[in-house]
């Protein structure tokens, strides 16, 4: 499928058919108290807590303290088993990532054709790729879940994880990222370094994971290697490192130029299995390849000062110098070495593969995992990684499984693994019993007894651990650093069609929302309906659709709604006493609370300032509490609240009538009148939305877009003598989008978007949705 129909494609299906409730304000609600259970409180400490939803992640209470590491007699035992068949320093973690459509999937078939793998070639377009392997990706042809397998080339064990390109999907990516060790970006040579390929470039350099970038299709009429280089410096700031250079282009395309060994590779066919053969450079790129060359020595010479030395002697350094010193500098991150090739031609892969050994990193070569001790969050622990160290692994993925239950994706950062061992969950302090070790190849899985430093394995029937935790020998526990996880930006009010389906869709989003915590659910009390919340509409849409079919709910679904949030302009004080005299004994309380405006992204804090006992340290609780409780329903239409810091400054209390319920309250009452005083405003989310047009719809494009509040930022031209625009606009406007730009361009348009930033909503919008809550009140 070409890129371009994908783009549209990809968001089209979203139709929701049901009408439901518009911008209410939602109630929390747990999947304990969807299962009856009485929900436990979270931790405060992560800002998305105040979303007005309950993240599963944090369901569980925080780990008790008191539970002695000695009840965990029976722990992962070095065995025969254990041994290694590849050493440590020659695994490499890798991902694959890049805008949707770039060649994700195809380089992932090519790679486990060519190492053997596979015997066959799955491709996209057929559904039949390995690695997309849930329906819904097989009948988009599109990626939505990272899939992970192992392969090997050259003895090298190469853990694969391939990863969705649509922004919807941003989550997988971001946790890829965090446990691999290196990563291929991929770019498509005719469109270059696309949006989502510059948002999964940020989340590579926020995780420091040393990447290789692939030009891919190269076969592609209007393919550009050197424009896609030249737009790795501008669009991403890196410094590329060009190691190949490509001998013809378009239909001409027959293969690379290396560098390194100053050879031409050529690809005599097209077949599956495509040969190779290493020739002399043909005459009219010699001069190009020299150039090439040369830059890439000046560029590595610099990490080594005896071979810059020899260099300026005139000595050029010999192969294994070179290659040792681009290793040296993609694992520092000093540039990125790029390839270029066509997947899909069958060209340029196998060299790919040599890249992945000689340049990424094994798990030795990078700096030992740092985490906490569990029971003291001050002190950092350090696990190198090896076999001979205690265990430790994080849990970055969980499944759902038809056979076992639910799977859960774990990276062993130190130490080994075996079945039928216990190991800690240190996050939560609770033991674990390793049933089942599942090696992964997509969605087929081998059993094995033991996992070692470096492997990425599936555990089978883990009971409390979720996304983000980790996995710790019980008697050297340690918690690694969790990841981020996005907060969802769309809603939609789902409602089972029958009693039948009320129990199913209860079991159902739980077990969703376990596997991916970029979804959301809760309840609207007031008009008893369930809502949905996710990253966009395809993700919603897929949500639906996996209720539907995996778990057999039948839902009507309401109209997609914009996840707005409140937070202020100025600090305000207030002073707030709660005082009742019924009868009985009295409630007492006095606070002063200050709220203050915070940073974009911060979040809500707490802070006391309490000196001297004015609000005794037993009752300071119950104003975090009060205001926890009120952050999740904004004054102004009861939207969660952000980036705002609360400041308890003074207060007084009643030796007999005040109580944690007392301050609770008063701290109700000090959050009503303080945000109203500090400006209160309402955030929706900014889109960045990119629209790739024939140049005759270019001027019903930017009409459309303006209609939609929409600030158009620039033209461009894209090869094909296609306009691209960019602008920003509201997704409150942007929903369903994708059928008006068909409409509009007679479907010859594309469009992508994602999450650019949250930014006042107009006042008259403000007054509707203030005014559409207060109906609900009525
Ligand atoms: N001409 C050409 N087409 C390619 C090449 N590589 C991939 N394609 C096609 O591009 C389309 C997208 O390829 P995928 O491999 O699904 O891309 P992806 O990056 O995995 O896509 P998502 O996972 O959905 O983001 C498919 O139709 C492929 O056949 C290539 O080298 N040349």
């Amino acid at each position: 499928m070409a890129a371009e129909s994908v783009r549209v494609s990809a968001s089209s299906a979203c139709n929701f058919s049901f009408n439901g409730s518009q911008r209410r304000p939602t109630v929390p609600l747990s999947p304990a108290r969807f299962l009856g259970l009485r929900p436990r409180r979270q931790s405060s400490s992560s800002s998305s807590s105040y979303l007005g939803t309950v993240r599963l992640n944090s369901i569980s209470s925080k780990p008790s303290t008191s539970l002695s590491r000695r009840n965990f007699s029976v722990f992962a035992m070095a065995t025969e088993e254990s041994k290694r068949a590849v050493p440590l320093y020659d695994y490499r973690n890798i991902g694959i990532m890049a805008h949707i459509d770039a060649g994700k999937t195809t380089t992932t078939e090519r790679i486990l054709y060519y190492t053997g793998r596979n015997y066959k070639i799955g491709e996209v377009h057929d559904g039949t790729a390995t690695m997309d392997w849930m329906e819904q990706e097989q009948e988009r042809g599109i990626t939505i879940t990272s899939a992970a397998t192992t392969t090997f080339w050259n003895k090298h064990r190469i853990n694969i994880i391939d990863t969705p390109g649509h922004v919807d999907f941003t989550l997988e990516v971001e946790r890829a990222l965090r446990v691999l060790d290196g990563t291929i970006c991929l770019f498509d040579s005719v469109a270059g370094v696309e949006p989502q390929s510059e948002t999964v470039w940020r989340q590579a350099d926020k995780y420091g994971v040393p990447r290789i970038c692939f030009v891919n299709k190269m076969d592609r009429l209007g393919a550009n290697f050197f424009r896609t280089r030249d737009m790795i410096v501008t669009n991403l700031g890196a410094k590329p490192l060009v190691i190949q250079i490509p001998i013809g282009s378009e239909d001409t395309f027959q293969g690379v130029v290396d560098l390194v060994k100053m050879k031409a590779i050529v690809w005599s066919g097209e077949e599956l299995g495509a040969k190779f053969v290493y020739e002399d450079i043909p005459t009219d790129l010699q001069e190009l390849a020299q150039e090439y060359r040369s830059q890439m020595i000046e560029t590595i010479i610099d990490l080594d000062d005896q071979v810059m030395e020899s260099y300026l002697e005139g000595v050029e350094p010999d192969e294994e110098t070179i290659k040792k010193l681009i290793r040296k500098g993609t694992i520092s991150s000093s540039f990125v070495p790029v390839l270029c090739g066509s997947a899909f031609k069958n060209k340029g892969v196998q060299p790919l593969l040599d890249a992945v050994v000689d340049y990424l990193p094994s798990p030795v070569d990078l700096p030992a995992m740092k985490g906490t001790d569990p029971e003291n969050p001050e002190l950092i622990i350090e696990r190198a990684a090896s076999d001979d160290e205690p265990f430790s692994g994080l849990a970055f993925k969980i499944m759902s499984d038809s056979f076992v239950g639910s799977l859960t994706f774990v990276r062993v950062y130190s130490g080994k693994l075996s079945a039928g061992s216990y190991v800690l969950n240190a996050n939560k302090n609770k033991k674990e019993r390793i049933g089942r070790l599942l090696e992964m190849h997509a969605n087929s899985r081998e059993d094995v007894k033991v996992a070692l430093t470096g492997d990425i394995i599936a555990l089978a029937g883990l009971k409390d651990t979720i996304t983000g935790e980790t996995l710790s020998d019980p008697e050297n526990p340690i918690v690694l650093e969790r990841m981020d996880f996005p907060d969802p930006v769309i809603k939609v009010a789902i409602e089972p069609k029958t009693k039948a389906d009320v129990d199913k869709m209860a079991t159902g989003l739980i077990k969703l929302a376990q596997e991916d915590p970029s979804f959301h659910f809760s309840r609207d009390e007031e008009i008893n309906q369930t809502v949905i919340e996710g990253m966009g509409e395809l993700h919603l849409e897929i949500i639906v659709d996996r209720l539907k079919r995996e778990f057999k709910v039948e839902a009507n679904v309401g109209a997609p709604q914009v996840n707005y949030r409140e937070s202020i302009s100025r600090i305000s004080e207030v002073k707030y006493v709660h005082k009742k005299q019924s009868g009985g004994q009295g409630q007492f309380a006095d606070i002063t609370v200050r709220f203050e405006p915070m940073e974009a992204g911060s979040g809500y804090e707490f802070k006391s300032e309490i000196k001297g006992g004015a609000v005794p340290r037993e009752y300071i609780p119950g104003v975090m509490k009060g205001l926890e409780e009120c952050m999740s329903n904004g004054v102004l239409a009861g939207f969660p609240v952000v980036d705002v810091r609360a400041v308890l400054v003074d207060g007084s209390y009643h030796d007999v009538d005040s109580s944690v319920l007392a301050f609770q309250l008063a701290a109700r009452g000090a959050f009503r009148e303080g945000m109203r005083k500090a400006a209160p405003k309402m955030l929706e989310p900014i889109m960045k939305v990119e629209v790739v047009t024939p140049e005759e719809h270019l001027g019903d494009v930017i009409g459309d877009l303006n209609s939609r509040r929409g600030q158009i930022n620039s033209f461009g031209d894209k090869p094909g003598g296609l306009k691209v625009v960019d602008a920003l606009v509201p997704l409150a406007e942007m929903f369903q989008y994708v059928s008006t730009l068909r409409g509009m361009t007679k479907g010859r348009a594309s469009y992508i978007m994602q999450l650019a930033k949250f930014d006042v909503v107009p006042q008259h919008i403000q007054n509707e949705l203030s005014s559409a809550k207060e109906q609900v009140a009525a």
